[in-house]
Protein backbone atom coordinates (compact mmCIF):
# COMPACT_ATOMS: atom_id res chain seq x y z
CA UNK A 1 0.00 0.00 0.00
CA UNK A 2 1.57 3.48 -0.91
CA UNK A 3 1.99 6.20 1.91
CA UNK A 4 -0.75 8.55 1.60
CA UNK A 5 -0.21 11.70 0.24
CA UNK A 6 1.60 14.72 1.85
CA UNK A 7 -0.48 17.10 -0.83
CA UNK A 8 -3.05 16.68 -2.93
CA UNK A 9 -5.06 18.55 -5.49
CA UNK A 10 -8.63 17.62 -6.26
CA UNK A 11 -10.04 19.32 -9.52
CA UNK A 12 -7.85 22.16 -8.92
CA UNK A 13 -8.54 25.34 -11.23
CA UNK A 14 -6.05 27.73 -11.11
CA UNK A 15 -5.48 31.20 -12.06
CA UNK A 16 -6.52 35.34 -12.38
CA UNK A 17 -9.59 37.05 -11.85
CA UNK A 18 -12.29 34.26 -13.18
CA UNK A 19 -10.20 32.60 -16.20
CA UNK A 20 -7.74 29.45 -15.36
CA UNK A 21 -4.75 29.16 -16.92
CA UNK A 22 -4.56 25.93 -17.39
CA UNK A 23 -7.11 22.76 -17.53
CA UNK A 24 -8.03 21.64 -13.92
CA UNK A 25 -5.95 19.50 -11.65
CA UNK A 26 -5.70 16.64 -9.79
CA UNK A 27 -2.63 15.60 -7.97
CA UNK A 28 -0.75 14.18 -5.43
CA UNK A 29 2.89 13.50 -3.97
CA UNK A 30 3.97 11.38 -1.38
CA UNK A 31 6.74 11.01 1.05
CA UNK A 32 9.96 10.13 -0.57
CA UNK A 33 8.16 11.14 -4.23
CA UNK A 34 9.28 13.61 -6.48
CA UNK A 35 6.59 15.26 -8.38
CA UNK A 36 8.05 16.52 -11.92
CA UNK A 37 6.00 19.45 -13.12
CA UNK A 38 6.64 20.45 -16.82
CA UNK A 39 5.14 22.68 -19.60
CA UNK A 40 5.90 25.32 -22.07
CA UNK A 41 6.54 29.00 -20.89
CA UNK A 42 3.16 30.47 -19.79
CA UNK A 43 0.96 27.29 -19.35
CA UNK A 44 0.83 27.94 -15.84
CA UNK A 45 3.51 25.58 -14.13
CA UNK A 46 4.31 28.63 -11.12
CA UNK A 47 0.41 29.26 -10.72
CA UNK A 48 -0.50 25.92 -10.27
CA UNK A 49 2.43 25.70 -7.70
CA UNK A 50 1.64 28.99 -5.67
CA UNK A 51 -2.24 27.94 -5.74
CA UNK A 52 -0.97 24.07 -4.27
CA UNK A 53 0.62 25.99 -1.63
CA UNK A 54 -1.85 28.60 -0.67
CA UNK A 55 -0.36 31.30 -1.65
CA UNK A 56 -3.49 32.17 -4.33
CA UNK A 57 -6.72 31.40 -3.90
CA UNK A 58 -7.53 28.42 -6.07
CA UNK A 59 -10.57 29.39 -8.78
CA UNK A 60 -12.23 25.66 -7.78
CA UNK A 61 -11.15 22.55 -6.66
CA UNK A 62 -9.23 21.92 -3.16
CA UNK A 63 -5.57 21.34 -2.55
CA UNK A 64 -4.64 19.35 1.32
CA UNK A 65 -2.11 18.94 2.83
CA UNK A 66 -1.89 15.85 4.65
CA UNK A 67 -5.48 15.72 5.59
CA UNK A 68 -6.38 19.58 6.19
CA UNK A 69 -7.17 22.21 3.20
CA UNK A 70 -3.75 24.22 2.28
CA UNK A 71 -3.48 26.85 4.83
CA UNK A 72 -0.08 28.91 3.78
CA UNK A 73 -1.08 31.37 7.62
CA UNK A 74 -0.94 28.37 9.46
CA UNK A 75 2.26 28.51 11.48
CA UNK A 76 2.21 24.01 11.41
CA UNK A 77 2.13 24.63 6.95
CA UNK A 78 4.45 27.02 7.16
CA UNK A 79 7.24 23.95 9.59
CA UNK A 80 6.76 21.52 7.33
CA UNK A 81 6.79 23.47 4.15
CA UNK A 82 10.21 24.92 2.55
CA UNK A 83 9.94 26.63 -1.06
CA UNK A 84 11.83 27.87 -3.37
CA UNK A 85 10.57 30.28 -6.23
CA UNK A 86 12.68 32.98 -8.02
CA UNK A 87 12.03 35.99 -5.91
CA UNK A 88 15.38 37.57 -4.78
CA UNK A 89 13.77 37.82 -1.60
CA UNK A 90 17.06 39.25 0.87
CA UNK A 91 17.55 41.10 4.01
CA UNK A 92 20.01 44.10 2.69
CA UNK A 93 21.91 44.15 5.46
CA UNK A 94 22.48 40.47 6.73
CA UNK A 95 25.70 38.55 4.55
CA UNK A 96 25.40 34.87 3.03
CA UNK A 97 25.70 32.76 5.91
CA UNK A 98 23.44 35.26 8.26
CA UNK A 99 20.70 34.19 6.36
CA UNK A 100 21.08 30.84 6.20
CA UNK A 101 21.36 31.15 9.67
CA UNK A 102 18.31 32.89 10.48
CA UNK A 103 16.48 30.35 8.69
CA UNK A 104 18.05 27.02 10.66
CA UNK A 105 17.94 29.17 13.90
CA UNK A 106 14.30 29.64 12.96
CA UNK A 107 13.65 26.34 12.20
CA UNK A 108 14.81 24.55 14.98
CA UNK A 109 18.35 22.90 12.97
CA UNK A 110 20.26 21.72 15.61
CA UNK A 111 23.79 22.63 15.68
CA UNK A 112 22.84 26.07 13.31
CA UNK A 113 26.53 27.35 12.43
CA UNK A 114 27.75 23.53 11.71
CA UNK A 115 24.55 23.52 9.35
CA UNK A 116 25.84 27.03 7.50
CA UNK A 117 29.10 25.54 6.99
CA UNK A 118 27.68 22.68 5.65
CA UNK A 119 25.61 24.15 3.05
CA UNK A 120 28.09 26.65 2.32
CA UNK A 121 29.90 24.37 1.36
CA UNK A 122 27.54 21.96 -0.22
CA UNK A 123 26.18 24.75 -2.79
CA UNK A 124 30.00 26.52 -3.32
CA UNK A 125 29.47 29.58 -1.78
CA UNK A 126 31.83 29.82 1.15
CA UNK A 127 33.85 32.39 -0.51
CA UNK A 128 31.35 35.02 -0.05
CA UNK A 129 29.83 33.55 3.33
CA UNK A 130 30.24 37.29 4.60
CA UNK A 131 28.89 39.20 1.78
CA UNK A 132 25.93 40.96 1.47
CA UNK A 133 23.34 40.51 -1.11
CA UNK A 134 24.75 43.03 -3.78
CA UNK A 135 27.62 41.97 -3.82
CA UNK A 136 26.69 38.29 -4.67
CA UNK A 137 26.58 37.09 -8.56
CA UNK A 138 23.12 36.31 -9.49
CA UNK A 139 24.00 32.85 -9.76
CA UNK A 140 25.43 32.82 -6.06
CA UNK A 141 21.91 34.44 -4.82
CA UNK A 142 20.28 31.84 -6.29
CA UNK A 143 22.67 29.41 -4.43
CA UNK A 144 21.87 31.21 -1.12
CA UNK A 145 18.23 31.07 -1.99
CA UNK A 146 18.80 27.38 -2.61
CA UNK A 147 21.02 26.90 0.50
CA UNK A 148 18.28 28.28 2.72
CA UNK A 149 15.93 26.00 1.08
CA UNK A 150 17.47 22.66 1.64
CA UNK A 151 19.45 24.02 5.40
CA UNK A 152 15.80 23.49 7.34
CA UNK A 153 14.04 20.52 7.87
CA UNK A 154 10.74 19.79 5.78
CA UNK A 155 8.02 17.42 4.99
CA UNK A 156 7.26 19.22 1.36
CA UNK A 157 10.01 20.41 -0.92
CA UNK A 158 8.94 22.97 -3.12
CA UNK A 159 11.17 24.04 -6.23
CA UNK A 160 10.28 26.19 -9.14
CA UNK A 161 12.70 26.33 -11.70
CA UNK A 162 16.07 25.72 -9.31
CA UNK A 163 18.23 25.18 -12.39
CA UNK A 164 17.53 28.79 -13.04
CA UNK A 165 21.04 30.65 -12.77
CA UNK A 166 22.96 27.57 -12.14
CA UNK A 167 26.06 26.00 -13.35
CA UNK A 168 26.28 22.44 -14.95
CA UNK A 169 28.12 21.24 -12.43
CA UNK A 170 25.60 22.97 -9.68
CA UNK A 171 22.99 21.75 -11.64
CA UNK A 172 23.93 18.23 -11.48
CA UNK A 173 24.67 18.58 -7.34
CA UNK A 174 21.41 19.90 -6.98
CA UNK A 175 19.77 16.79 -8.51
CA UNK A 176 21.40 14.79 -6.23
CA UNK A 177 20.31 16.96 -3.31
CA UNK A 178 16.82 16.37 -4.45
CA UNK A 179 17.08 12.58 -4.50
CA UNK A 180 18.34 12.60 -0.80
CA UNK A 181 15.84 14.63 0.55
CA UNK A 182 13.32 12.39 -1.43
CA UNK A 183 15.58 9.08 0.34
CA UNK A 184 14.97 10.71 3.45
CA UNK A 185 11.48 10.71 3.21
CA UNK A 186 10.68 14.26 2.10
CA UNK A 187 7.51 14.86 -0.86
CA UNK A 188 9.34 17.18 -3.66
CA UNK A 189 7.63 19.24 -6.04
CA UNK A 190 9.82 20.08 -9.06
CA UNK A 191 9.14 22.68 -11.32
CA UNK A 192 11.42 22.54 -14.41
CA UNK A 193 12.53 23.54 -17.78
CA UNK A 194 16.03 20.70 -17.73
CA UNK A 195 15.15 17.21 -18.65
CA UNK A 196 18.55 16.40 -17.13
CA UNK A 197 17.24 17.30 -13.53
CA UNK A 198 13.77 15.86 -14.87
CA UNK A 199 15.45 12.73 -15.28
CA UNK A 200 17.60 12.49 -12.58
CA UNK A 201 14.77 13.23 -9.82
CA UNK A 202 11.42 12.77 -10.35
CA UNK A 203 9.56 9.64 -10.07
CA UNK A 204 6.55 11.07 -11.52
CA UNK A 205 5.56 14.00 -14.01
CA UNK A 206 2.72 16.06 -14.72
CA UNK A 207 2.04 18.40 -17.76
CA UNK A 208 0.54 22.04 -17.46
CA UNK A 209 -1.31 22.51 -20.54
CA UNK A 210 -5.06 23.10 -21.22
CA UNK A 211 -5.63 19.23 -20.39
CA UNK A 212 -3.34 18.99 -17.76
CA UNK A 213 -1.91 15.20 -18.10
CA UNK A 214 0.50 12.44 -16.12
CA UNK A 215 2.72 11.04 -18.22
CA UNK A 216 6.19 9.01 -17.88
CA UNK A 217 8.92 10.92 -16.67
CA UNK A 218 10.68 10.06 -19.88
CA UNK A 219 8.24 11.65 -21.75
CA UNK A 220 7.71 14.21 -19.91
CA UNK A 221 11.77 15.10 -20.49
CA UNK A 222 11.46 14.75 -24.27
CA UNK A 223 9.02 16.97 -24.42
CA UNK A 224 10.75 20.03 -22.71
CA UNK A 225 14.03 18.69 -24.41
CA UNK A 226 11.71 19.42 -27.93
CA UNK A 227 12.32 16.41 -29.23
CA UNK A 228 8.40 15.12 -29.07
CA UNK A 229 5.55 17.65 -29.59
N1 LIG B 1 0.03 37.98 -11.33
C1 LIG B 1 -0.52 37.64 -12.51
N2 LIG B 1 -1.65 38.23 -12.93
C2 LIG B 1 -2.23 37.87 -14.10
N3 LIG B 1 -1.74 36.93 -14.92
C3 LIG B 1 -0.61 36.30 -14.54
C4 LIG B 1 0.06 36.63 -13.33
N4 LIG B 1 1.15 35.83 -13.22
C5 LIG B 1 1.17 35.07 -14.33
N5 LIG B 1 0.11 35.35 -15.12
C6 LIG B 1 -0.22 34.71 -16.39
O1 LIG B 1 -0.56 33.37 -16.12
C7 LIG B 1 -0.06 32.52 -17.15
C8 LIG B 1 0.76 31.41 -16.52
O2 LIG B 1 1.91 32.00 -15.92
P1 LIG B 1 2.92 31.12 -15.07
O3 LIG B 1 3.97 32.02 -14.53
O4 LIG B 1 2.15 30.28 -14.13
O5 LIG B 1 3.53 30.18 -16.22
P2 LIG B 1 4.73 29.17 -16.19
O6 LIG B 1 4.25 27.91 -16.83
O7 LIG B 1 5.29 29.06 -14.83
O8 LIG B 1 5.75 29.90 -17.17
P3 LIG B 1 7.35 29.91 -17.29
O9 LIG B 1 7.78 28.57 -17.80
O10 LIG B 1 7.57 30.99 -18.29
O11 LIG B 1 7.93 30.25 -15.94
C9 LIG B 1 0.70 33.40 -18.14
O12 LIG B 1 -0.12 33.67 -19.23
C10 LIG B 1 0.97 34.66 -17.34
O13 LIG B 1 0.97 35.79 -18.17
Amino acid sequence: MSAPAVLSARDLRCGYGATPVCGPVTTSVAPGEVLGIVGFNGAGKSTVVRTMIGRQPPLDGECRFRDLLVDDRAASFRAAVSCVFDEDAFFPSLTAAEHLELVARGHGVPEPVQAVRRELDAFGITAVADALPTELSSGQRRRLLLAAGFIRPAELLVLDEPEQRLDPVMRELMGDRIRARAAGGCAVVVVTHAPDLLLATASTCLVIADEVRRVPVAEGAALISGTRA
